[in-house]
Order: structure tokens, then C-alpha cells, then sequence
């Protein structure tokens, strides 16, 4: 049987920061990940952190509830056939609902080789007490993620005071009084703590079912090419534009003076810029409700 995982979490929540830390300690225990990753966008910028030796499926356009479950039952079943692993990682788009994505890997055709281990849902804490300021629609899609969590990882409790990191952990327990909840940066979350979920019973199918009844979140994405270079302060004013409905900026953009684009990631406030060794497409995608009436930089 092989390990099951999905991975939760809204936008810029820190999914992909432990993605990359589970697969180096799945790697020192000499223990094969596979990764079926479902990006918002249209440029997979995430599957750049998985290195090319692990077997890595990507859904583009859409999550995984949205494309319907016969796809990703394909994609877990061309792993199985062609593909040796022991652990399979699936990290639904930050606009899924964990349940629905895990109902999509339930599937009869491989019951008896799949373990499924349970949702690891990462939060943003700091958002977490910045929840009042989203979209009511935004704010139950990230109660549901905390709510279905088998583990929870309260994240980015580096930006928050110690008494604001107690009253996240009170508060999220609240919510989800069954999960054991970690309190993390960048997603640090060791092994033996999911390696230890023994999750799958307790996933109802009256669980499933209510999930599906209209906790839909649509967003969109939108794709940004630069054809010429900015300076960090005008990139980071352009930023400050933006309706709170834009979640999630990143992708790499040409900076004066740097020689290939950098890395770029945004989420909830937070400029994050990194430079880049090689020279990547100059491109971002941003994602969030209404994207069409966001205004582009120099338009
Ligand atoms: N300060 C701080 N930043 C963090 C932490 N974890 C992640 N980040 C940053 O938050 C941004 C988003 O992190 P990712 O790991 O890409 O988040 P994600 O959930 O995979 O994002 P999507 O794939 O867009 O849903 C990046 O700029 C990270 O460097 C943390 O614990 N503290």
C-alpha cells in the first residue's frame, strides 16, 4: 500500500514551502514521493521546486473538484502503472475544498493499493486573525480547510507576537478540536507527524456530501508578461493598487539592474523577491476573485 496525502491550504498559505520539506525527509528515509500538483494559472511555477527525478503530474486550469474526479483518477492511475513510489503527495489548489479533492481520490479502481493518510491542511495565521477582512465566501472556504484537517499546521507564526500565536492556537482549536495542531515557518512540519495520521475513517460520506453544497469558491487567474524591466518600488506601488480580492501574485519580473527576472510571490500584503540563477520567462499569474477588472502595471 502506498501513503496518501493531501496537502490543503488557501493561497500563499505555505503549501509548496512544506511540500519541499516533506520530500527532503521523504528522501533521507529512502522513501520515493510522487507529487500530483493542481495549480490555479497557467504557468506551473511550483512544480519547479519538485526536482525532476520525482514523479510529478500537474493539473493546469482548474482544481481538482472542478475537473471532475475521472481526471485525477487517471493521473493516480498512470503513476501506479508507470511509476515507482511509495508516497503519493497531492496539493489541491488553494481555492479547493479539502473534502472534495480527497473525495477524488477515493476511487474503487485503486482501493487496495492506496492508504489514504488524511489532510494536512496548512493555515496562514497571521490571516487567520486577519479574517475579518476577507470575503465571506473566502472566509468559510478557509474555516472548512482548518475545520477537515487531520493535521493542522498553524503557519507563519514567525510574523506574530507570542500572545498572538496562543490565540491562534486557542482559536483554531476551537474549530477543530480532533486535529493536533503545529505551530510552524515555512512550513516545517516533521515526517513522523504525518507518518502517524490514521486519518481515513474518520471521513464521513455525509461529510463529503455537505461539503459540496455550495462552499464553492470561484476564482480566476490572470496572466502578466513584462516586456520591460521595473524597479522593485514601482512593482511594489502597483501592488498597493490592488483590490483585497487578489490573493496570490508570483511568477518572475524583470528587475533594472538584476540580470535574469526574480522571483516574485505575493500573498495577503506580504512582497516576497528572490533572485533568480536562471533566466525564467517574464510572467506572473495572479489569482483572486474578478481578475479582469484588475488593472495591469502601465496600462
Ligand atoms: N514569513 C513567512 N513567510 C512564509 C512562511 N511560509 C511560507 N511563506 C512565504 O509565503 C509565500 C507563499 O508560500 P508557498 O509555500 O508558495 O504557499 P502555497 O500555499 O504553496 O501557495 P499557492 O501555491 O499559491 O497556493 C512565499 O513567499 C513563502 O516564502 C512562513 O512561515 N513565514
Amino acid at each position: 500500500m502506498k501513503d496518501v496525502y493531501l496537502f490543503s491550504g488557501f493561497l500563499g498559505s505555505g503549501k509548496t514551502s512544506m511540500l519541499t520539506n516533506v520530500i527532503k525527509q521523504l528522501k533521507e528515509r529512502n522513501l520515493k514521493p510522487a507529487v500530483i500538483m493542481n495549480e490555479l494559472g497557467k504557468l506551473p511555477f511550483d512544480s519547479q521546486t519538485v526536482e525532476e527525478d520525482i514523479p510529478l503530474k500537474e493539473m493546469l486550469e482548474g482544481c481538482i473538484c472542478c475537473s471532475g474526479s475521472e481526471k485525477t483518477e487517471a493521473q493516480i492511475q498512470t503513476l501506479l502503472l508507470n511509476e515507482d513510489f511509495d508516497v503519493l503527495i497531492i496539493e489541491t489548489t488553494g481555492a479547493a475544498h479539502p473534502v472534495e479533492a480527497l473525495d477524488a481520490v477515493y476511487s474503487p479502481l485503486f482501493a487496495d493499493q492506496l492508504n489514504i493518510k488524511g489532510i494536512v491542511t496548512v493555515a496562514d495565521s497571521k490571516l487567520w486573525l486577519e479574517r475579518e477582512s476577507l470575503t465571506p465566501q473566502v472566509r468559510s472556504l478557509f474555516l472548512e480547510q482548518i475545520r477537515h484537517a487531520h493535521l493542522l499546521l498553524a503557519n507563519k507564526m514567525d510574523l506574530l507576537s507570542e500572545s498572538e500565536q496562543a490565540k491562534v492556537i486557542f482559536e483554531m482549536q476551537g474549530i477543530n478540536s480532533h486535529a493536533f495542531i503545529l505551530q510552524t515557518t515555512n512550513g516545517q512540519v516533521s515526517y513522523k507527524l504525518l507518518e502517524n495520521l490514521q486519518a481515513t475513517s474518520r471521513i464521513s460520506k455525509d461529510d463529503i456530501h455537505s461539503a459540496k453544497i455550495g462552499k464553492h469558491l470561484h476564482l480566476s487567474s490572470l496572466l502578466i508578461e513584462f516586456n520591460k524591466s521595473y524597479t522593485q518600488q514601482q512593482i511594489e506601488d502597483w501592488i498597493k493598487t490592488l483590490p483585497s480580492t487578489v490573493y496570490r501574485i508570483k511568477g518572475y519580473i524583470p528587475v533594472e539592474g538584476v540580470k535574469n527576472p526574480m522571483l516574485f510571490q505575493y500573498a495577503y500584503g506580504l512582497v516576497q523577491w528572490l533572485p533568480e540563477y536562471i533566466k525564467m520567462p517574464a510572467k506572473v499569474v495572479l489569482i483572486g476573485e474578478n481578475v479582469d477588472e484588475v488593472k495591469v502595471i502601465d496600462e
